[in-house]
């Protein structure tokens, strides 16, 4: 799967801009982005539900946009807004479902016993959608948007109503149907699930800003990565956001992450030094960046070069 030159314009607003992709099959392509980057907008014009401003997509064998209608019939699409009837029973849903994609009748009560099973819904056959609870209606969701067993499944923002587990179970179900041959395109801004797709396009305001394999991203970063420890971290911060060579600082959890310079040989030893200036008590190491510095990094490269652009 292949997009050159992708661009979605909305008036006066680029959605997105000039992306460029190659898109494994058979694998979990994840994208990644804050509110409005674009994730939706590029996922939907790689699957022919919305037409590009400019640009082409070669999906599973077909051209996009000029035969979007073709790349429909094997698509699965699901959002994080629940679709179905909640009225209406598991069992029931599936087969309005099968009506609208018109199914053969001859195996139908086969293929609803097997997605029953593979969603682990089988003792909720007979229950209402809107009893259930927030995993369970995530993982109906997902047998009805595969129902007719989609080679190209679409997930825009699917675990965000879910708790932990539930999203650890959905995933466990996305690596069964990537076995079976499907590809699946995700949107998400959670860091764990990034981690867990075969490729991540990092998306900021449009652009595409990194691309990549998850462990290559975070291997290949271009800043190095600082890990502080400290009682003072709003002062630290302060310190840190002024000190030359230091690009930004972050808060994970009861730490500080500071991105330095790629240019700097010691970036644990510039921090320390500031800090030691500034009289604030702090353990400071080098550390192996994560996922989140990579969006960071990535982000922050891309202000840089646009305001550079800006000046010109
Ligand atoms: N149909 C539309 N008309 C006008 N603007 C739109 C339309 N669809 C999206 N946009 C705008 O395009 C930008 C990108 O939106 P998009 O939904 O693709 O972002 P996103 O990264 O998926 O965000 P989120 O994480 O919030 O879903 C936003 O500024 C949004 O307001």
């Amino acid at each position: 799967m292949d997009a050159k030159g992708l661009t979605k314009r909305f008036g006066s607003l680029t959605a997105v801009d000039d992306v460029k992709l190659q898109i494994p099959e058979a694998a979990i392509y994840g994208f990644l982005g804050p509110n409005g980057s674009g994730k939706s907008t590029t996922i939907r014009m790689l699957c022919g539900l919305l037409t590009p401003s400019a640009g082409e997509v070669e999906v599973l064998g077909f051209r996009v946009p000029g035969q979007a209608e073709e790349v429909k019939l094997h698509i699965g699409y699901m959002t994080q807004k629940f679709s179905l009837y909640e009225d209406l029973t598991v069992e029931e849903n599936l087969r309005f479902l099968a009506a609208v994609y018109d199914l053969p009748r001859s195996d139908l009560k086969q293929r609803i016993d097997r997605a029953l099973e593979q969603y682990w819904l089988t003792e909720q056959r007979k229950q209402f959608a809107g009893t259930m609870s927030g995993g369970q209606k995530q993982r109906l969701a997902l047998a009805g948007a595969t129902l007719h067993r989609p080679r190209l499944l679409i997930l825009d923002e699917p675990t965000s109503a879910v708790d932990p587990q539930s999203r650890r179970d959905f995933w466990d179900i996305l690596f069964e149907l990537v076995e079976q041959g499907t590809t699946v395109l995700v949107s998400t801004h959670y860091m764990d699930e990034a981690e867990r797709c075969h490729n991540l396009a990092i998306l900021d305001r449009g652009r595409l800003v990194a691309e990549g394999r998850p462990r290559d991203l975070v291997r290949d970063i271009a800043a190095g990565v600082v890990e502080i420890e400290t009682d003072s971290p709003k002062q630290a911060r302060e310190r840190l956001e002024a000190t030359e060579g230091v690009h930004s600082v972050a808060q994970l959890g009861t730490r500080l992450h500071a991105l330095t310079d790629k240019t700097i040989a010691d970036p644990a030893e510039l921090i320390r030094q500031a800090l030691k200036d500034a009289d604030i008590d702090s353990e400071v190491e080098n550390v192996v960046a994560n996922l989140e510095d990579v969006f960071v990094a990535a982000t922050r490269l891309n202000d840089q070069e646009g305001s550079r652009a800006d000046a010109a």
